[in-house]
């Protein structure tokens, strides 16, 4: 039977193709298990590469085989940025959501004023989006009010690897919010260049992975940080959600304006708490007046994606997360639909 030993001594006469030095030095070998003939090994290397991989694979395997092993499994994995630093290498930093060749759509939600529904229709877009099969990330850039983990009830805090900032994975969805960096939901006071470095640091330090699509649940109205995601992100498309009354339109209109300044594309207007429907009756109430979707859609000459009725989300037993209308829910094929077409007309 192989002992650590022997597989160190292998290790020894192969080396981490970036590092220049063998595994053994590179302290390489995470995991050993040894059963009879049998070695099942883990080995950090200071990269990923597949090809180097596969040559590592093969000198490993065959030298072990050399010493008796009959049978070989080697798996990979990357050693610690600290750990390739003491080595005196240099980690990769990985790609960001602003790396070139990132194909990551950015999509903004944004309304002309607060409590309109901004927060509620990310969330439950984010995850119409994800129940077709797209892979969503959700930015809570509502830096003065978030709310989205409230909504989602997130309990958990994003953890940090390799100095990066791991999103909180929630319903199958990448979450950052500001929440998650603020003290006992103390008010968050900062103003001008402090918070364009915060939103910086939500592209260049979270570790997002593979996204489809990143919703950004911007700040009402037309302030500092709705200002600086536009500048920032010039390809960003935006989606406008209003209430129905009329002139409630017109307060939306600014955030379309604004889109329209930095030359974003806008995908649509949502109009949200849309009408009341009587579960007994059946009997529709436009509780907070009628057409102001379609008098943004009409200004702004874009698209009414969808009206989102006024109903609060059906509980999930078990699953505090208030703000969410689940599959099953009545108004989660109202979200899929609009999911459908955001997603049909950011796919060329
Ligand atoms: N269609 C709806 N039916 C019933 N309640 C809704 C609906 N949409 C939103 N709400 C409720 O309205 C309140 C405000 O919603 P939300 O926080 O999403 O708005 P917001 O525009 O993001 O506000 P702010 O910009 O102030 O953060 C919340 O309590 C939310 O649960």
């Amino acid at each position: 039977m192989m002992d650590r030993q022997q597989v160190l001594d292998v290790l020894q006469t192969v080396q981490d193709p970036f590092l220049h030095k063998n595994l053994a030095e590179t302290k390489a070998l995470k995991q050993l298990s040894a059963d009879g003939e049998r070695v099942a090994l883990e080995v950090a290397l200071s990269k990923q590469d597949k090809v180097k991989q596969m040559q590592i694979q093969v000198e490993i395997s065959s030298k072990l085989k050399e010493k008796g092993a009959k049978a070989v499994s080697v798996q990979f994995t990357v050693l610690r940025n600290e750990e390739i630093r003491q080595l005196g290498g240099f980690p990769v930093k990985l790609p960001t959501l602003l790396s070139p060749g990132v194909k990551t759509q950015f999509i903004s939600v944004a309304s002309g004023k607060g409590g309109v529904g901004k927060s509620t229709v990310s969330v439950n877009l984010a995850l119409g989006m994800a129940r077709q099969g797209k892979k969503v990330g959700l930015l809570d850039a509502d830096i003065y009010g978030f709310s989205v983990p409230d909504m989602m009830g997130i309990e958990k805090r994003p953890a940090i690897k390799d100095e990066r900032i791991i999103p909180v994975e929630r319903f199958g969805i990448k979450v950052i919010s500001m929440g998650f960096f603020v003290e006992n939901n103390s008010p968050v006071i900062w103003r001008g260049p402090m918070l364009g470095k915060m939103l910086n640091n939500f592209f260049n330090d979270v570790y997002w992975g593979d996204l489809d699509y990143l919703l950004l649940d911007l700040p009402p109205g037309t302030g500092d940080v709705a200002m600086d995601i536009h500048f920032k992100l010039p390809h960003s498309k935006e989606i406008i959600v209003t209430t129905p009354h009329p002139t409630a339109a017109f307060v939306a209109a600014r955030a379309g304006a604004m889109a329209t300044h930095t030359k974003h594309e806008i995908l649509g207007v949502i109009e949200n708490m849309a009408y009341y429907k009587s579960k007994k009756t059946g009997e529709i109430e436009y509780v907070f007046g009628k057409g102001g979707g379609d008098k943004l859609s009409d200004l702004l000459k874009t698209d009414l994606l969808g009206r989102i009725p006024l109903t609060q989300p059906e509980p999930k037993p078990g699953i505090l997360a208030p703000g969410v209308y689940f599959e099953g829910d009545p108004i989660a094929p109202v979200y899929d639909d609009i999911a459908r077409k955001v997603i049909n007309k950011t796919t060329k």
